[in-house]
């Protein structure tokens, strides 16, 4: 079942620009220019692209705040921004930039009054407060005011307060912007766990490509406000011909470098380490063949296999994407 839905949806902006030393005139930014998607529940969606694409835009109208322009789209089976109130009970909402905490309160106050404001059973709350405070490690700090809590902290206070009406769709616009690493990796641990059960659609923009690999198995490439990619991460790769790597540590430099037929299926890209060190991409031959084909020819210290790099493809994508079309 889609818990989303976007058909040819559009967000247009009417911007004021300068044109002349005190003329100003109207310009149209299309922000969204025609997005068609389906999310089925459960999905973890990456939401990415490059600065000004249009993700926080779409999250904007997914989640009631902008009315598109035209197109439609439907969250649970709501319209957005007539059913505003109603698509409230059911999403969860985190934007890294802003909060929906009780800046002057303690956590755990802030907590108490969004159960009222949701109207959840004591019982539920309890539940869910539990599970995020032993997932989140929030205990050290749920009598802290918000103001005076780190970024990380608070994040974690920001995903629990998204969740604890139990909501069928969570979005989150960057939630681990400016994190430290141990906060990331505690955000990205809860998500995943959250994700992994199943029952809650995740949908995130992030450029933390960290985020993705770690979360997402379906991503989604906006750039200038339109799809150019809805696939996996290794769908991704497949288009791209990103390839695998294998680093192999010889004891000795080779005399000459091994050149097909010897290893055909796996050019040589680098050689490193005044030549004890080379590096083949995995094209038609396996890592088992690299292994056989250099054992004949030298003496191996170490083999390590790298998987191809996500960062490079998706700036490859920004870069060009018309090449995906
Ligand atoms: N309220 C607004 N008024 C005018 N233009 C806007 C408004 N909000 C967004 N835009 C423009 O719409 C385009 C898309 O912006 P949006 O914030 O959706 O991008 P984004 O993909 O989230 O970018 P970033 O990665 O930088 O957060 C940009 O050109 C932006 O300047």
């Amino acid at each position: 079942m889609n818990v989303i839905e976007m058909d040819g949806l559009r967000k247009e902006f009417t911007v004021r620009v300068k044109a002349g030393r005190l003329r100003r005139e109207k310009r149209t930014v299309t922000a969204v220019d025609g997005v068609d998607l389906r999310v089925e529940r459960g999905e973890m969606l990456g939401y990415i692209g490059p600065n000004g694409a249009g993700k926080s835009t779409t999250l904007k109208m997914l989640t009631g705040v902008l009315m598109p322009s035209a197109g439609r789209a439907r969250v649970c089976g709501l319209r957005p921004v007539p059913d505003r109130t109603r698509l409230a009970l059911r999403i969860g909402v985190v934007f890294g930039q802003r909060s929906q905490l009780w800046w002057d309160l303690p956590l755990r106050d802030s907590f108490a009054l969004l159960r009222h404001v949701y109207r959840v059973p004591a019982g539920e709350h309890a539940a869910r407060l539990a599970r995020c405070r032993s997932l989140l490690d929030l205990d050290e700090f749920l009598d802290t005011p918000v103001r005076q809590l780190s970024l990380g902290q608070r994040m974690r206070g920001e995903l629990t307060a998204a969740l604890l009406h139990g909501p069928e769709v969570l979005f989150l616009d960057e939630p681990t912007i400016g994190l430290d690493v141990v906060s990331k990796q505690a955000v990205r641990g809860f998500l995943a766990e959250l994700g992994g059960a199943g029952d809650t659609t995740l949908v995130l923009t992030t450029h933390d490509l960290a985020d993705i690999e770690r979360l997402c198995r379906r991503l989604v490439v906006i750039d200038h406000g339109r799809v150019v990619h809805d696939g996996s991460i290794a769908a991704l790769h497949s288009r791209y011909g990103s390839r695998r790597m294998v680093v192999a540590e010889l004891d000795a430099a080779l005399p000459a470098l091994p050149a097909p037929p010897v290893l055909s299926g796996a050019p040589v890209q680098r050689v490193e380490a005044d030549g004890r060190r080379l590096v083949f991409a995995l094209e038609s031959a396996s890592v088992a063949e690299v292994v056989a084909g250099l054992a004949g020819l030298a003496t191996l210290r170490d083999i390590s296999i790298v998987e191809p790099d996500i960062e490079e493809v998706v700036a490859r994508l920004y870069r060009a994407p018309a090449e995906v079309g």
